[in-house]
């Protein structure tokens, strides 16, 4: 297994450009099954998901294509409307593929998906609003059929505003008969950027970054060339990255309206920002202050996927902090590891109440899932001495080459292969 050797101890300087969104391009290049033919994509991130998403849609018949940031896929060549269990249990996101094989072949043939350890993550909601557009359901422990021979829109009232059950339903109204309203609907900038994606398409939607979505089915859709939004977990785990280590780092390629919540509570802990229309200019000379309470919630809140990076950064801060988690029920694995590492944390129920430590120390840690992983870099990049992360191919699904943009803001990381006593068994 692959591993990252983290000298700490170097403030990071320079300017990095923000790389594409996991969780737009994830279900942007599962809403291509709606409309055969050549779509070229942009400003995509070479991401382990990624790769898995361009796997099944291959395995569903369509020619796909990843050359630097552009994905070209011909969706035409689809012949199949059944994902494979081994495929779906790789990542949360084969979900998404639900909604559109459905909208395009009037049947879809998935199981449970996969995805990092951070709670129960049911589908139910998914489900329900399948259903809600006129979807036969039929699961079984391994498998979960819907058909329909023509989709009806309706209205649907979300018991929470799941961003992927907004997203799948959307995908599947596009191309329903009549209008679906959906009700509580998920805010997040990803669930707009598929909706531009759907109506560059030729899909009629409004509502997308509100709660309330409104979709008027259209008969079909047309493939275009369309450029991915930046992603804004990734921006904000390199703003905590600079602060941490004390730097001084220039963000470019970013959404600053994307990122207000976050922005807000480094400001808290004492981070200077200056915020440009697509820059951020980050720096923190002295130790963070320490930040009473900081909720995760659906956006615009704080996001339960920056949630481990900040505390990190908490870890480091003059005071006690807390920081409450209401989106996972299992995402504070990082808890354990960072303590490894000399941080004074104590969990009661679903908050987490930090005391900050002058410094953390290296040591050898494990990845537990894709964000916890993140924090775990950004532990080792402050900490005194070497840090050793494990099980890095977490931090692979949502990071392109983290090492490599790190190293470029002057970081000591490195990757190193596994060694051949790892692999021979
Ligand atoms: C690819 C993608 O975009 N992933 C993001 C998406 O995940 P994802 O779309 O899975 O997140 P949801 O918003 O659906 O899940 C939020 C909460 O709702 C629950 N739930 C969800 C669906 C459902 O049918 N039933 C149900 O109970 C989940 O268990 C969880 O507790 O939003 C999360 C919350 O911002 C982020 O952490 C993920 O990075
Ligand atoms: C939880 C995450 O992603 P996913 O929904 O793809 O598992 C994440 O990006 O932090």
């Amino acid at each position: 297994m692959e591993k990252l050797f983290i000298e700490g101890g170097r403030p990071l300087s320079g300017a990095i450009s923000i790389h594409g969104a996991k969780n737009a391009a994830l279900p942007i290049l599962a809403a291509s099954m709606m409309a055969g033919g050549v779509h070229t994509l942009r400003n995509v991130p070479d991401l382990l998901d990624i790769r898995t998403m361009l796997q099944i849609l291959k395995g569903l018949g369509c020619e796909a294509e990843l050359e630097g940031d552009t994905i070209t896929l011909n969706t035409a060549t689809a012949v199949s409307f059944h994902v494979p269990e081994e495929l779906m249990r790789q990542m949360r996101s084969s979900i998404f593929l639900m909604g559109p094989l459905l909208a395009r072949f009037g049947c879809v043939h998935v199981s449970q998906p996969g995805g990092c350890a951070i709670g129960e993550r049911k589908i139910d909601l998914h489900l329900k609003g399948l259903s809600a557009l006129g979807a036969q359901i039929e699961e079984t422990p391994n498998a979960i059929i819907c058909a329909a021979d023509q989709l009806r829109g309706t209205d649907i009232v979300l018991d929470f505003p799941s961003v992927g059950a907004t997203e799948n339903i959307m995908m599947a109204a596009a191309l329903a008969e009549g209008v679906t309203t959906i009700f509580n609907a998920a805010r997040e900038p990803e669930i707009q950027d598929l909706q531009n994606y759907l109506n560059a398409m030729g899909a009629d939607i409004i509502g997308a970054g509100t709660d309330t979505i409104t979709i008027r089915g259209v008969r079909e859709l047309q493939p275009v060339e369309y450029s991915i939004i930046p992603d804004r977990i990734v921006a904000g785990t390199v703003l905590v990255a600079a602060a941490a280590t004390r730097g001084s780092v220039t963000l470019e390629n970013v959404n600053p309206a994307h990122l207000t919540s976050v922005i807000h509570a480094l400001k808290r802990a004492g981070v200077q920002m200056t915020v440009g229309d697509d820059i951020i200019q980050v720096s923190c000379s002295g130790r963070p202050r320490a930040v009473e309470r900081i909720v995760t919630s659906p956006y615009p809140a704080f996001p339960t996927d920056l949630q481990a990076q900040v505390m990190v950064l908490l870890t480091l801060a003059d005071g006690m902090s807390i920081m409450k988690e209401t989106i996972f029920e299992g995402r504070f694995k990082h808890v354990d590891e960072l303590s490894r590492m000399g941080a004074d944390i104590r969990i009661d129920l679903n908050s987490a109440f930090i005391r900050g430590v002058p410094r953390l120390y290296g040591a050898t840690v494990e990845a537990t899932d894709l964000r916890a992983g993140a924090a775990l870099v950004i532990a080792g990049l402050a900490a005194h001495g070497t840090t050793i992360v494990e099980q890095i191919h977490h931090i692979d699904r949502g990071y392109d080459r983290i090492e490599l943009m790190l190293s470029k803001l002057g970081a000591n990381i490195r990757r190193m292969a596994a060694v051949p006593s790892e692999t021979s068994n």
